[in-house]
């Protein structure tokens, strides 16, 4: 670990050089695609459970009188008594389709599908169906389709806005089981493969082949392609590479009345008239399960380069937003945030002059105040653990609200300042996420669930993020936690437009039901409105 030591003295901090800096960094901007600004102010540690309003809308939901939500003070979902329950009957038919080993009832696993990783929000489904190809997942949703039963599908259920888990008695549609890598061209870096499988295991295959994935995420382990693609995952790599949108080539679907859709195309360019594919990245399984998927991967670059870098002010990380163990590499008392920057290039001793050229003139203009650059990949695989444990370490401490924003960057930490103002001490807010996407993680992290934190939060984030023309989801959709919110970053004409797609591509609503579309509508001129 090389630690950075520069004359940061000897220049003072003129904002003056603020547009110099910039400008001469923005030609780094092209090799770096992972970037963090983590707040270090203390955090809760080692309160034991908590309760989450998640828990308590599922209690509400145990006892049959629906899902209630803070939005709007409204009560917004109950269960759509159009919706059969689950028979025999289906059972022997799901039984025909997957065999009997794929079809799970036994109450251990049901528990664990049931619930999501937060352990917020939690469903009771009766029934697990294990499909192994397209064809079964389309013989399944024939049938779900024509008997009105409620589908869930499920990838690694790591999501955090309960997108993935039932929220009455859904049958789930896990794509575990579809996890074969189907081709890779070794010259175009076209990756075809099923929707089950592993992040982690598309990135070694990758790696063996002198490619990447251009996503990366810290629930790679677990997380699949397909629940990628359908929630949009943005991840680490997404400020160099680009969203799924751009990355995936094609894919194919299977509908809520059991069409196979076959959009898996594997060409760079094709306008031939609408690009359907779009509307399964990010729809969140609401209007079709993703069954395959193929991706344009990048080749993988020799030079690779790591900063940890530690910076006084928000003002600070902004400038150097640009650029993009668990012992901490340098102290963290004493600096209020930290980033984390990766840079990738052909050239390793021209890459690595270059980052430190930059670094040392951030630290003599006094925006960087302490660092250290990763020496081999151990070290840079800490310094990425620091960063992809965050989540893990604020589930631990106890009870954890999750607000996932995009924001202008200059206003970005208002709000955590703003949050701090109105929670005082009862809880503890803490700001991370992905600087250089202006993409802000705000956790509100408490012993545990209490309605007064709870209220000074929301609406208040909602409303301020919309103020601020931001997304009240950047990267981890909207799922069941966000659904009524949609219209804080969302108009009425286009929810609406939304809507009438739903209803024509799953008209008995089958498809992750109570996610993602408002169970009110709010009206016309509400005030709501982006
Ligand atoms: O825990 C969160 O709020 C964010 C999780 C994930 O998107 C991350 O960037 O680590
Ligand atoms: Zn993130």
């Amino acid at each position: 670990m090389q630690r950075l030591r520069a004359a940061r003295r000897l220049i003072a901090h003129p904002s003056s050089s603020a547009p110099f800096l910039s400008s001469s960094i923005s030609g780094f901007t092209k090799q770096l695609y992972a970037q963090v600004c983590l707040d270090s102010r203390p955090q809760a540690t080692a309160h034991a459970c908590f309760k989450s309003v998640a828990e308590s809308y599922a209690e509400v939901s145990r006892g049959n009188c629906g899902v209630q939500f803070r939005c709007l003070g409204t009560v917004a979902a109950t269960r759509n008594p159009l919706f059969s329950t689950v028979n025999d009957d289906d059972v022997k038919y799901f039984i025909d389709i997957v065999g009997d080993k794929n079809v799970i009832q036994d109450e251990d696993r049901l528990q664990t599908a049931n619930i999501d990783w937060m352990r917020k929000f939690e469903g009771s489904s009766k029934l697990m169906l294990l499909p192994r190809s397209s064809i079964e997942v389309s013989q399944i949703l024939t049938y779900c389709n024509s008997r009105s039963l409620a589908v869930v599908p499920q990838g690694g259920n790591t999501g955090l806005v309960g997108g993935s888990v039932p929220v009455f008695d859904e049958v789930i549609v896990n794509l575990s089981l579809m996890n074969n890598i189907i081709s890779f061209d070794k010259v175009s870096g076209i990756l075809v493969c099923e929707a089950g499988c592993i992040l982690e295991n598309l990135i070694s295959y990758l790696d063996n082949h002198g490619f990447i994935m251009p996503l990366d995420l810290g629930a790679k382990g677990s997380c699949q392609i397909g629940g990628n693609v359908s929630t949009n995952a943005g991840g680490l790599r997404l400020v160099r590479y680009g969203s799924l949108h751009g990355n995936v080539l094609g894919l194919e679907a299977v509908l809520a009345n059991g069409s196979v859709v076959d959009m898996l195309g594997t060409l760079r360019k094709d306008n031939t008239g609408y690009d359907l594919k779009h509307m399964f990245i990010g729809s969140e399984g609401s209007l079709g399960i993703v069954t395959k998927v193929s991706i344009l991967t990048p080749p993988k670059l020799s030079s690779v380069n790591i900063a940890f870098l530690a910076c006084e002010d928000y003002f600070s990380c902004q400038v150097l937003h640009h650029l993009d163990g668990l012992r901490n590499p340098i102290p963290t008392s004493g600096h209020k945030f930290f980033i984390l920057i990766e840079t990738t290039g052909s050239n390793e001793l021209y890459d690595k002059e270059r980052l430190e050229a930059f670094l040392l003139s951030s630290m003599e203009q006094g925006l960087v105040s302490d660092g250290v650059l990763a020496q081999d990949i151990n070290q840079a695989s800490s310094f990425w653990r620091i960063r992809e444990g965050i989540p893990e370490a604020l589930m631990k401490a106890g009870a954890v609200y999750k607000y996932d924003l995009s924001i202008p960057l200059e206003r970005m930490y208002d709000l955590v300042d703003e949050m701090r103002s109105r929670i005082g001490n009862q809880a503890n807010v803490v700001a991370y996420g992905h600087l250089g996407d202006g993409n802000l993680h705000l956790n509100i992290s408490a012993p545990q669930y209490d309605d007064a934190i709870l209220e000074q939060i929301e609406p208040f984030v909602y409303e301020w993020t919309s103020r601020h023309r931001g997304s009240i989801s950047a990267e981890h959709g909207l799922g069941l936690m966000k659904a009524n919110m949609i219209y804080y970053s969302k108009s009425y004409e286009t929810v609406q437009l939304m809507t009438s797609i739903k209803k024509l591509m799953d008209p008995k609503g089958i498809l992750n039901p109570y996610k993602v579309l408002p169970h009110t509508i709010v009206p016309q001129n509400s005030g709501l409105e982006h």
